[in-house]
């Protein structure tokens, strides 16, 4: 370990230390929490099932940026890269288009066998697998409706690519020794004002009490259902709004997964966190970045982050929550983008870990408000700085921007050459 690095740490460990926050526990606690690096940020959300079909469902991504990944082997080399440059050990995120298969498969038959690259690979590298199935970016979800359509086959349809999705989810878990978090979102929606808005919602309803009847432990399987605001050509009414889920999932017993960009443009999802469980079990985010009416920048060192990071923390939540990134950037190096968005989630829960809160709380109890701005401003320049180096050191990675060399000497050696 160099030096200065590790005298910084132990300056740093001092004044934390002074508050009562023991910085050697904090790390032990902070290399426990697993980030799921989401697979499509590296190849612009394109899969590898249907090669041609462009991406729909109300979501999009711009950019040219080179060297994104056209094989299930170049998404995982990419991966590695990524993964080698963040603290940690983590989990991979899948959609169901990314099945690494030379048969001609459709949604609807998709089987563990078409996975079992990425479950070897996974076992490989130890991490974990976590799912989700694709309603999107193909011609049965053409007209912006999947499992709430008015036509029983197209419900069928998809229906049946869910039920494989937890199946082939089960075996992840099976496999990897871990639960693979699936979670099912549908772009199902209106640009324009519906006059129905209860009939779809209700096919929706009755199209997902199908999905799960199969039963699946929760020891292989945890089932979320994602919520969204709006989409692009869904601008008017969503099926699954957050009403909707917070319902079905309340009632089912399921995991209400919140995504960052899913909300009112000032409406916060950290804010959300304490009282959503406490009536669920568990809770999925999707960690991005709203950005007007785009739901999916990477993910940076924004209040909002800082503080999904402390409600967690400061709740202890985070045994209880599984984190996921949903972002797709074209615009910048793909696999600097997964590093930046995963480095900004690990750092901000770090920040939140370094805080004094039981003083905070004590504050608070006492109605000091004084103390507890006090605090918290003088925390935000406390030399957190140095005890992330220290970790990233400890844990084999690049310091501060090294990585952004790695990442450089990766795209010259490997992203520019496809
Ligand atoms: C590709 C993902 O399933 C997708 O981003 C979804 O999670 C979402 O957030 C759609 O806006
Ligand atoms: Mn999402």
């Amino acid at each position: 370990m160099n030096e200065a690095i590790e005298a910084s740490y132990n300056e740093a460990k001092k004044l934390y230390a002074r508050h009562g926050i023991q910085v050697d526990d904090v790390l032990r606690k902070l290399s426990e929490i697993k980030i799921s690096l989401h697979c499509w940020q590296g190849d612009d959300v394109q899969g590898f099932l249907f090669k041609d079909k462009q991406l729909s469902g109300g979501i999009a991504v711009t950019g040219s940026y080179p060297g994104r990944a056209g094989t299930p082997a170049e998404l995982r080399q990419d991966l590695e890269k990524a993964l080698s440059l963040i603290p940690g050990q983590h989990k991979v995120n899948l959609h169901a288009i990314y099945a690494d298969t030379t048969e001609q498969v459709d949604l609807d038959q998709l089987e563990p066998r078409h996975f079992q690259n990425w479950v070897d690979w996974a076992k490989q590298q130890g991490l974990g697998l976590d799912f989700n199935p694709t309603l999107f970016s193909h011609p049965k979800a053409e007209d912006g409706f999947t499992l709430s359509h008015k036509d029983p086959e197209i419900r069928d349809f998809w229906i049946t690519h869910c039920k494989k999705s937890r199946r082939i989810a089960e075996y992840f878990g099976k496999e990897l020794g871990q639960p693979c978090v699936t979670n099912h979102w549908m772009p199902d929606g209106y640009k324009d004002a519906p006059v129905d808005r209860l009939a779809p919602r209700e096919r929706l309803r009755d199209a997902l009490d199908e999905i799960f009847s199969e039963e699946i432990s929760e020891e292989y399987n945890i089932d979320a259902v994602e919520s969204k605001l709006f989409g692009i050509g869904s601008e008017s009414y969503v099926v699954g709004s957050h009403e909707f889920y917070m319902g079905y999932a309340l009632t089912r017993g399921k995991s209400i997964c919140l995504d960052a960009g899913h909300f009112h443009p000032t409406e916060v999802i950290s804010n959300k966190l304490s009282s959503v469980l406490m009536f669920t079990d568990q809770l999925l985010l999707h960690v991005s970045r709203p950005v007007r009416w785009d739901s999916d920048h990477v993910v940076t060192m924004d209040d909002e982050l800082l503080d999904i990071a402390r409600e967690l923390v400061r709740g202890d939540l985070l045994s209880r929550t599984h984190i996921g990134l949903d972002f797709f950037d074209g615009s910048i190096n793909h696999v600097a983008a997964w590093v930046i968005g995963t480095r900004n989630t690990i750092k901000a829960l770090l920040r939140a870990m370094l805080e004094p809160i039981e003083e905070l709380k004590k504050a608070e109890e006492e109605r000091d408000f004084t103390t507890r701005l006090a605090l918290v401003e003088e925390f935000k320049s406390y030399p957190f700085g140095a005890v992330w180096d220290y970790y990233c050191a400890q844990n084999g990675v690049p310091v501060r921007e090294e990585w952004l060399t790695e990442a450089k000497d990766y795209e010259q050696q490997v992203l520019l050459k496809r």
